[in-house]
Order: structure tokens, then C-alpha cells, then sequence
């Protein structure tokens, strides 16, 4: 059987008196593509810096290319993040006094080189080659969530999470961003966890993931999309 990318087992994040996960388990394969559904304040943004190895799990084991995270040392978790997982953050975060292009290029700045020719490429793909040289403040959302998606890709990852991607999106500019992150998906040979509230997205995911009272259960794929909660329209 494949190793799978991500392997999450029964993870608990417990801050102060508050439980916030108590029982997250899913496995992500090397070319999925997983959707993680969960209403306001259900703990997405907490299981994305768990995930992300941004932040450390109560409870539970997380494994990323095989390799138990929650055991290894500050240093070599970050390696590991670095070296295997790309982030689009929902609203960015790029570092406004460095170019489109420098932006990109940071996580291979940080693992100290990388393969430049290969963010050119990701740049051509996105279609952003003509704003290498822009600053962040001179892009529009779009132009900016291009750069975000070209460093998440930088290092060439083993998965990408993305952080509520279609964010306030009306349903045709957020169909045109996943179709996006899927043909990246497919140029750069990634996994891909996206995570949301927004139930429109269901459909367009092979594998969905419901992230309820701190658990997660999994969402057979006839599901109706029209079913549970009304859809939300921001996180
Ligand atoms: N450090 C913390 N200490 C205590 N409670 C926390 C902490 N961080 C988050 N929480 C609580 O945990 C719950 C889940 O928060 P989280 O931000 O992960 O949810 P979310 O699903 O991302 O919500 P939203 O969709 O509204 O952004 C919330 O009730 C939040 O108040």
C-alpha cells in the first residue's frame, strides 16, 4: 500500500480548559484531493495549524510521508513542513516589501536554494508571468492568490493546505480558483487538503472530510449538497 501523505490519528487539541479537537482521524494519499467541511467555529483553523505542523496536537499521532511529526524536535518538524507541505493561507499573507517573484521563491530562500527555473515555470502556468516585479499592494485578490498558490508550490510539496481558498468568492470565481488549484495540482504532482465551510465545494472533491463537535467523520460522495445547513457566507 502507498504511504499516504498525511496520516492523522485521533488527534486531540486541547488549549487551557477548552477541547477543541478530540477526535480528528483521515488519511490523505499522495494525488488526492481532500476537502475538510466544518461550520464556524467547528476547529478548521486549529486542525489547519496542527496539520500544518504549525502547532502541536494534545493528543493523538500525525504522520507526514510516514514520518511521526509530534515526536520530532522544533528544527526537524520545520524541515519537514518546509520540505514537504505547501500553504495558501486564506488571506495570503505575502510579505509586502518583496515581489510577486521573491514571494514565491521564499520557501526555496528558506530550505537555502531551490530550483528558480521551476518558480518561472509556476509563474508561466499561472498566467502571472508580466507581474514578477509587482508588489503585493499593486495586485488585485486574484493576482495575489496566484503568487500565494506559486510559493505554496515553490519547494514542490508533497500537499498543499489551503486555507478557505474561495474565501467570499461568488460560485463562478470560486469554481475558476479550484479549477486552478487543480491544474496546479496536477502540474506539480501534489495532494491537496483544502479547508472550508463552504458546502458548494462538495462536489468538486473526491474525498470529503466533516469536521464536527471536535471529530471528524467522513461524507459519502452521493451526499446531496442540499441537505444539513444552509450554505455560509463567510468563515
Ligand atoms: N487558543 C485557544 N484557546 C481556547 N479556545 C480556542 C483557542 N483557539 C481556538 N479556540 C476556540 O476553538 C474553537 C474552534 O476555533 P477555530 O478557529 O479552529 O474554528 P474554525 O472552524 O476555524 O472557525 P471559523 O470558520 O469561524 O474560522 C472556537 O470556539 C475558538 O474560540
Amino acid at each position: 500500500m502507498t504511504t499516504p501523505v498525511l496520516d492523522a490519528d485521533h488527534l486531540g487539541v486541547t488549549r487551557g480548559d477548552t477541547a477543541i479537537l478530540t477526535d480528528v482521524s483521515m488519511t490523505v494519499a499522495p494525488d488526492a484531493r481532500t476537502l475538510v467541511q466544518g461550520p464556524s467555529g467547528a476547529g478548521k483553523t486549529t486542525l489547519f495549524n496542527v496539520l500544518g505542523l504549525l502547532d502541536r496536537p494534545s493528543s493523538g499521532t500525525l504522520r507526514i510521508e510516514g514520518r511521526v511529526a509530534d515526536s520530532l524536535a522544533e528544527r526537524e518538524r520545520a524541515r519537514l513542513r518546509r520540505e514537504t507541505i505547501g500553504f495558501i493561507f486564506q488571506e495570503f499573507q505575502l510579505i509586502a516589501d518583496l515581489t510577486a517573484w521573491e514571494n514565491a521563491r521564499l520557501p526555496q530562500e528558506h530550505a537555502g536554494g531551490g530550483d528558480t527555473a521551476w518558480v518561472d515555470t509556476l509563474f508561466d502556468a499561472l498566467g502571472i508571468d508580466h507581474l514578477r516585479e509587482q508588489y503585493p499592494a499593486t495586485l488585485s485578490g486574484g493576482e495575489k492568490q496566484r503568487v500565494a498558490i506559486a510559493r505554496a508550490l515553490a519547494n514542490r510539496p508533497a500537499i498543499v493546505l489551503a486555507d478557505e481558498p474561495t474565501g467570499q468568492l461568488d460560485p463562478e470565481t470560486a469554481d475558476g480558483v479550484l479549477d486552478l488549484l487543480f491544474d496546479m495540482q496536477d502540474t506539480a504532482g501534489t495532494a491537496l487538503l483544502t479547508i472550508s465551510h463552504d458546502r458548494r465545494l462538495r462536489s468538486r472533491f473526491e474525498d470529503v472530510v466533516r469536521l464536527e463537535d471536535g471529530t471528524t467523520k467522513p461524507v459519502p460522495r452521493t451526499d446531496s449538497d442540499a441537505s444539513e445547513e444552509p450554505a455560509a457566507t463567510n468563515s
